[in-house]
């Protein structure tokens, strides 16, 4: 039997087989999630002239000043000020031609109809014509991902439309005998079906347009002619269960029988070892193992980066944070390990239930823990790498 991949390795080769999907404009305010295909270009310069960032009064030269008018935002002052001139400014609106400074309104106070200051207004108070950007400038590169932050900036840029990669679509596939698909009615012997849910939960989340299959029994045929059906629509077929070495894991010959060619088995990591993957053509199959948890750490370290490739991103591996451990950790096993931990003030705790099936501490997980094969125990304080879980309410 050929040794397991590495990790890095393994994933590599997934990345390899698969490339974005084509693109097309979109309007910008329904492209959340999607990631550019071209450079977004400012049209225009932000702000397009001096503002006021205060609420207050613009004013020319040294006090005290006879008020003019007022500036509002979307209302400027349409005259030039000349020295000892202010006037009425609110914050965004434009500063009027020669006005040098900002009085804030807490520091101004009138008297004899002339307005005087109590500090000194200041220049740090406009915002400078272009500061934010220039127009042609670049804003968004290709393979950035649009979020709020990203439509508010192209937007600002003056663009109703963007062009964006297609959503990938990803097929999701779950098998087993022992699987119900309604969790309310499981007969004694049998359990409910987690992982198309959770794996279809986490590729939506990632920006993919899923369809389901299964649970589907343990037969070679029935298998086949899902596959079959499910690679006519989508670029990654997604399987969970069946990819180890048991009489009933029935992925890899319902997979040649299909016309795919197994491109690598078994991955060195915990949980997760006999992940598969397979091609036909264009299309990817991506075996995971059926443990629950070894199937969301594989999703997670596979499927996501997977999705995101076909989704059009330049960074498509997850990032690791460098974070202290709250507790002590013994020394790692053979297999490079991934442990799942709750993150506190105090630093990250592994959680003491490890097995593959667990999914108690998979649920209160908020970060898995990336330890080394063979790596050696470590004390409270020590620095770990850690993947943060969209468990929680910001990761
Ligand atoms: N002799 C060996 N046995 C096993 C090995 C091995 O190397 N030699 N590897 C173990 C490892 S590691 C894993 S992980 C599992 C993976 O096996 P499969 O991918 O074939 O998965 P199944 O046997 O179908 O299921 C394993 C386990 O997970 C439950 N399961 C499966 N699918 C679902 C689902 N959609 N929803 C909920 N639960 C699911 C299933 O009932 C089993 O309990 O193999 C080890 N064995
Ligand atoms: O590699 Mo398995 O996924 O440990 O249970």
């Amino acid at each position: 039997m050929i040794a397991p991949l590495e990790l890095e390795d393994a994933r590599e080769r997934l990345l390899d087989l698969l490339s974005p999907r084509a693109s097309r404009p979109r309007p910008v305010d329904s492209a959340a999630q999607l990631f550019l295909a071209e450079p977004v270009t400012a049209r225009r310069s932000q702000p397009p002239t001096d503002l006021s960032a205060m609420d207050g009064y613009a004013t020319v030269g040294d006090g005290p000043w006879e008020l003019a008018g007022e500036s509002r935002a979307g209302a400027p002052f349409p005259k030039a000020l000349s020295n000892g001139m202010a006037v009425r400014i609110s914050t965004g609106a434009q500063m009027p031609f020669k006005a040098d400074a900002v009085l804030i309104q807490e520091n101004a106070r009138i008297e004899d109809d002339r307005l005087v200051a109590i500090e000194p207004p200041t220049p740090r108070n406009i915002r400078r014509a272009g500061f934010d950007f220039q127009a042609s400038a670049t804003l968004l590169e290709p393979g950035m991902r649009l979020g709020a932050a990203q439509i508010a900036l192209a937007r600002t840029g003056g663009l109703s439309q963007v062009v964006v990669h297609d959503r990938p679509k990803v097929a999701i596939i779950e098998c087993g005998d022992e699987l119900c698909a309604d969790p309310t009615d499981c007969p004694p012997g049998l359990i409910p079906s987690t992982n198309g849910a959770m794996l279809g939960e986490m590729a939506r989340d990632a920006g993919a347009d899923i369809a389901r299959y299964g649970p589907l029994p343990d037969d070679a045929d029935a298998i086949t002619r899902t596959i079959l059906e499910a690679s006519g629509n989508a670029a990654l077929v997604v399987i969970s269960g069946g990819a180890s070495v048991g009489p009933h894991d029935l992925v890899k010959p319902a997979l040649e029988a299909a016309g795919f060619t197994l491109e690598f088995w078994r991955v060195a990591i915990k949980p997760g070892k006999p992940l598969l993957v397979a091609r036909r053509g264009d299309t990817v199959v991506l075996g995971l193992p059926g443990n629950p948890v070894s199937s969301f750490v594989t999703g997670f370290l596979f499927m996501l980066p997977a999705i995101l490739k076909l989704a059009g991103a330049r960074d498509c591996l997850p990032r690791a944070l460098a974070l202290p451990l709250a507790e002590p950790i013994p020394e790692g096993g053979g297999r490079r390990e991934f442990l799942r931990a709750a993150w506190s003030a105090e630093g990250v705790r592994a959680f003491p239930q490890q097995d593959s099936s667990a999914l108690v501490p998979l649920a209160q997980a908020d970060v898995l823990i990336d330890r080394p094969r063979h790596a050696d125990a470590m004390e409270t304080g020590a620095f770990v790498p850690c993947y943060p879980l969209r468990n929680g309410a910001y990761a």
